[in-house]
């Protein structure tokens, strides 16, 4: 993609007094969308957008967004995470998907972060407005879309069946004990159809109402409520949450305590985790020219336990700084795939998902965010959601991590609850 190409922008973000639910903004049908405790950001409309494929989408999606920077002027008068130039992005997660990788830029996004609401408006300078300024109009917030059609449907099994994800489970386990690799990460399909013309911000309203605590993202019809942050940067402060090891909620108090104890005390949860961990922090590092030893990573140096309505995870957090010269989009290219959704090592556990799932990933367990002119970003792994064409197919993925002791029918039964989010946010609104 040429300079010459891409649209010459003009961001400006104002403050407004409270909208309220965000999400009454964002489009029925392709919202776009980023949100945590009923705060975050929604785009509306669709000013450019931009596809990339292969092994250097990342970095390509980077340079186009480097180029679109140099020639936009923004305007920023509140000055938080998300306000300015943003663009919303996802990514396929494996290199040889048949799937675009996508960055959008919206024609206005109406936030609320750090106590502070603000709309942004963008303009392309050179078609829509010519190049002269912005005409100062009082701020006029977008119009509230009302609700439309529910989005409802059953998933179903797909392709890899539960006797097909035993064989994958087994063949994983055997190759994990000849020494190939010591972590995979397997998953299976899920099918549905909605109506065409279903408002899809049922789906992500349901998700962020009942996973508060998780990301609710929404991009390009890939919608979920992830636990996991890629990475996020703010300033020149990282922070990553990694995880890795899982069992389901108890059904009563005392189940549920047990789980928990469960989780904590289990060696073979414990490696799955050691491996994801372990691999976002070389990642990591490889990138970090940081001389300073104050501005290195840290990690917690215990797991802690992480609890969501539907699973206990372990989970570790790490901090850092952004070593000077790279973007959020270089860490985001250099921790995917994490082995909390690739395996270890990487480079050969990824071609063995390929061989054994039978069927593309597409945007699954990839890279999903936004990110701004102002350097600032937000990455989750897109878990916990589905795939929603234009024509109302959805597809759901959940997986997890195969290690040397790991049961195929434990890990089958234990991507029943990651399927939860998505399946509970298809029913009926009146349940
Ligand atoms: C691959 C998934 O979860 C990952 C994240 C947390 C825990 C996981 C696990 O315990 O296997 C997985 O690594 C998924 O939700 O589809």
């Amino acid at each position: 993609m040429s300079d010459s190409a891409l649209p010459r922008l003009r961001a400006r973000t104002r403050p407004i007094s409270d909208p309220g639910d965000l999400l009454r903004f964002a489009e029925p049908q392709d919202p776009a969308v980023w949100l945590r405790r009923g705060d975050g950001i929604v785009g509306g409309g669709c000013l450019w957008r931009g596809e990339f494929q292969g092994e250097s989408r990342i970095r390509d999606a980077r340079e186009v967004w480097d180029a679109i920077l140099a020639q936009a002027r923004v305007e920023d008068a509140v000055r938080v995470p998300g306000s300015g130039l943003v663009a919303f992005g996802a990514f396929t997660f494996a290199a040889s998907s048949g799937y675009a990788s996508v960055l959008q830029i919206p024609q206005f996004i109406i936030g609320r972060m750090d106590g502070k609401s603000f709309l942004t408006e963008l303009f392309v300078t050179d078609s829509t407005v010519g190049s002269g300024p912005v005409p100062t109009v009082p701020v006029r917030l977008p119009l509230i879309i009302p609700d439309g059609p529910e989005a409802v449907t059953d998933l179903e099994p797909g392709e890899m069946t539960q006797e097909r994800h035993r064989e994958a489970v087994e063949c994983a386990l055997s190759r994990i004990e000849q020494g190939e690799f010591t972590k995979i990460v397997i998953s299976r399909d899920q099918h549905g159809k909605i109506e065409p013309d279903a408002d899809r911000r049922h789906i992500v309203r349901r998700l962020a109402n009942t996973y508060p605590e998780t990301w609710t993202y929404a991009v390009d019809g890939l919608i979920g409520a992830s636990p996991e942050m890629l990475v996020r940067v703010l300033g020149r402060s990282v922070t990553a949450r990694v995880l890795a090891g899982t069992l389901p909620r108890g059904a009563n108090e005392a189940d549920d305590a047990a789980a928990k104890r469960a989780l904590a005390d289990s060696a073979k949860n414990r490696v799955e985790h050691k491996f994801a961990i372990d691999s976002a922090i070389e990642s990591l590092r490889r990138l970090d020219t940081h001389d300073d030893p104050d501005t290195g990573l840290t990690a917690s140096p215990e797991p802690f336990l992480l609890g969501l309505p539907n699973v206990w995870h372990l989970a570790s957090d790490i901090r850092g700084t952004l070593p000077q010269g790279s973007s959020v989009l270089d860490l985001v290219e250099a921790l995917h795939p994490t082995a909390a959704v690739g395996g270890t090592p990487r480079k050969k556990a990824m071609p063995v998902i390929d061989e054994l799932e039978p069927f593309d990933r597409r945007r699954y367990a990839g890279p999903a965010g936004w990110l701004s002119a102002s350097g600032d970003g937000e990455w989750v792994v897109a878990l916990r959601g589905a795939e929603v064409d234009a024509d109302g197919s959805v597809t759901a993925f959940a997986g997890g991590g195969i290690v040397a002791g790991s049961e195929a029918a434990d890990e089958f039964a234990e991507t029943g609850p990651k399927f939860r989010p998505i399946t509970e946010a298809l029913k009926p609104l009146a349940e």
